[in-house]
C-alpha cells in the first residue's frame, strides 16, 4: 500500500498471529533488492486492550529496521483497508480512522512542543532553535521541532527545493541534539495557507511523503503565523489537507491506495541468516 507513494508492506496479523517482528525481520522485507520493498513495515496485531474499544493495534518499522511511534500516510492506507471507522493503538498514542473515498481522514491527536517530549538532549525554545547547520548557500538555522507522536524538526526556507536535504539530512538526523533521532523536513511558502514540504524521513531517508511530517510542519506554520489552518502541504508525491488549532488535535485528509494483496506462509521467506 502506499500513501502518495510513501510505500508500505502491510501484514494484517489480527488474525493469524505472526512470530516476534524483529528489526533483522523489518529489513529483510523492507530491502528494496533482496525484500519485497517498502520505506516502512506495517504489522496489525490484537489489541491488548480490545474492552477499551480499540479495535487493533498498528506497529511501525522503518526500513532501517527501527521501531517507531506514528506514520501518518500509513494511518490513511490502514483506514481504507480496515474499511470503517476506528480507533486503533499505536506506539505514539490512539489515533482515529476514518476512511473516505480514496484515502482517510485521520485524527492524530494533539502536538506535543516541550524539549522533553519532541525529544532534545538538553532544554531549548522548540519555537524557534537556537542552532544552525551549515549549507551550500550558508546556513539552515532556527529550527522549530514538534512531537506528532514522532519528533519532527522544521525548517522554512525561501525555496524547499534548493535545499540539500540529501546530505543535509542524514546529518541532522543523527545530529546528537536528538537522542531519539529526528525527521527533517524542509518548507516554504507555496501560497495562501499552502506549503512546499520536502522530507527526509528517521530511518527511511528520502520519501516522496511523509503524513507526520506534513502534520508537524502545518502545526509549525500556523503556531508562526505562516499559514491559517487548514493547510494544504505539497509533497513530492502530491497534496495533503492538514487542520489545527492551538489546543486541539491534528486532523490529517488525504489519498492512500492499494498497490497489491496477496497471502504467503511465513515459513517460506528466506528472509536470510540475519533475520
Ligand atoms: N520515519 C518516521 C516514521 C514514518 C513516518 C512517515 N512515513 C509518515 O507518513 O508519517 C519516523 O521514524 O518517525
Amino acid at each position: 500500500m502506499h500513501g502518495l507513494g510513501n510505500d508500505f508492506v502491510v501484514l494484517d496479523a489480527r488474525e493469524h498471529p505472526l512470530p516476534p517482528m524483529t528489526a533483522a525481520a523489518a529489513r529483510a522485507l523492507a530491502d528494496r533488492r533482496t525484500g519485497i520493498g517498502c520505506d516502512q513495515l506495517v504489522l496489525l496485531e490484537p489489541s491488548d486492550a480490545p474492552q477499551a474499544g480499540h479495535a487493533f493495534r498498528m506497529r511501525i518499522f522503518n526500513a532501517d529496521g527501527s521501531e517507531v511511534e506514528a506514520c501518518g500516510n500509513a494511518a490513511r492506507a490502514v483506514a481504507l483497508l480496515h474499511g470503517e471507522a476506528v480507533t486503533i493503538e499505536t506506539r505514539g498514542g490512539l489515533i482515529a480512522l476514518e476512511p473516505l473515498d480514496g484515502g482517510a481522514r485521520v485524527d492524530m491527536g494533539a502536538p506535543r512542543f516541550d524539549w522533553e517530549a519532541i525529544p532534545l538532549a538538553y532544554a531549548m525554545d522548540t519555537a524557534a532553535m537556537p542552532v544552525g547547520w551549515p549549507m551550500d548557500q550558508g546556513e539552515l538555522a532556527q529550527p522549530m521541532a514538534v512531537n506528532v507522536g514522532n519528533p519532527h524538526v522544521i525548517f522554512f526556507v525561501d525555496d524547499a527545493d534548493a535545499a540539500a536535504l540529501e546530505t543535509l539530512g542524514p546529518v541532522i538526523e543523527h545530529d546528537p541534539l536528538f537522542p531519539e533521532r529526528v525527521n527533517v523536513n524542509i518548507a516554504s511558502l507555496a501560497g495562501p495557507d499552502h506549503l512546499k514540504l520536502r522530507v527526509w524521513e528517521r530511518g527511511a531517508g528520502l520519501t516522496r511523503a511523509c503524513g507526520t511530517g506534513a502534520c508537524a510542519t502545518a502545526v509549525a506554520g500556523i503556531r508562526q503565523g505562516l499559514v491559517h489552518s487548514p493547510v494544504r502541504v505539497s509533497l513530492p508525491g502530491g497534496d495533503l489537507v492538514i487542520a489545527w488549532t492551538e489546543g486541539g488535535s491534528i486532523l490529517m485528509n488525504g489519498p492512500a491506495a492499494e498497490s497489491f494483496r496477496g497471502s504467503f506462509d511465513w515459513d517460506d521467506f528466506a528472509l536470510g541468516a540475519e533475520a
